[in-house]
């Protein structure tokens, strides 16, 4: 089965935002890509007001959930919707992952739990996500036509206890919107995509932002599709684009038995 992942350098403006993610997306199933994952915040990245303004519009008419069912449906393929803001009830807004089956039905959602307060040395400061948005509570996983999919959102991915969680909800694909910093992301995207995929034995979708999005602002790119040993499939450097490659789904399931890992957990 093949599978994709978007990346994005999603500037301030949301038509532009979403032309690019739809044409990618087209391209994906042109490509006979089954499933497509966007990066975190593809429809608005950006600093400040807009994001609690996109998250009340979005509270309000649904739009860019009706845009991401509508990209499914038109294309009979899985959409991991990157990350979209909706509001939380503290005034915060969630970054919220919404899934949608190949018949553009809402599968569900992950609101995501960690969140990016930190110090990286790359001259920006601060990090602090935490100050607008509220963080997420639970792990989620849910069943498509190609197996169990999960979803896990940049940061979350220095959490491996979390994966695992999934893990033990029969996760078999995980899909991972990201927009790593250019330095944080250059030293560490790679390694921790791959030590997950090798670790829990799953096919492991990156999709990143990647490039310069303002004067402060630069992510890391290398969008990349790993599969369950630990492969890198395909993976793309920076800019916007798709990454799309065919996962073994059969091997996948073989190498769990052969090397029974889930079942060799001790703790
Ligand atoms: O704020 C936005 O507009 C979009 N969201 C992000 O960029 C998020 C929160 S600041 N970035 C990360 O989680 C980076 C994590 C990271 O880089 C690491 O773990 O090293």
């Amino acid at each position: 089965m093949r599978v994709a992942a978007v990346q994005m350098v999603s500037g301030k403006d949301l038509a532009d935002n979403l032309d690019t993610a739809s044409a990618l997306i087209a391209d994906a199933a042109g490509q006979g890509a089954k499933l497509v994952v966007l990066p975190e915040n593809f429809a608005l990245f950006t600093g400040g007001t807009a994001i609690a303004e996109l998250a009340a519009a979005e509270a309000e008419n649904g739009r860019l959930r009706a845009t991401m069912a509508g990209w499914a449906r038109r294309h009979r393929i899985i959409v991991v919707g990157g990350t979209i803001p909706l509001p939380s009830e503290d005034g915060r807004v969630y970054a919220c992952s919404f899934v949608y089956s190949e018949e553009g039905k809402e599968l569900g959602c992950y609101r995501k739990v960690h969140l990016f307060d930190a110090q990286v040395g790359d001259g920006q400061g601060r990090y602090c996500e935490s100050d607008s948005y509220a963080p997420g509570n639970s792990v989620f996983t849910v069943p498509t036509s190609l197996g169990r999919l999960g979803v896990a959102v940049c940061y979350d991915m220095r959490f491996p206890e979390m994966i695992r969680l999934m893990l033990a909800e029969g996760m078999d694909i995980l899909a991972v919107p990201a927009a790593f910093t250019r330095k944080t992301g250059w030293a560490h995207w790679l390694p921790l995509l791959r030590a997950r995929a090798i670790e829990n034995q799953v096919l492991v979708i990156g999709a990143n932002q990647g490039g310069v999005h303002s004067p402060r602002r630069q992510t890391s790119g290398g969008s990349v599709i790993i599969d369950s040993w630990g492969t890198v499939l395909a993976e793309m450097p920076l800019g916007k684009g798709l990454v799309c490659a065919e996962a073994n789904m059969a091997e996948q399931a073989a190498l769990r038995q052969q090397m029974p890992v889930a079942e060799h957990r001790r703790f």
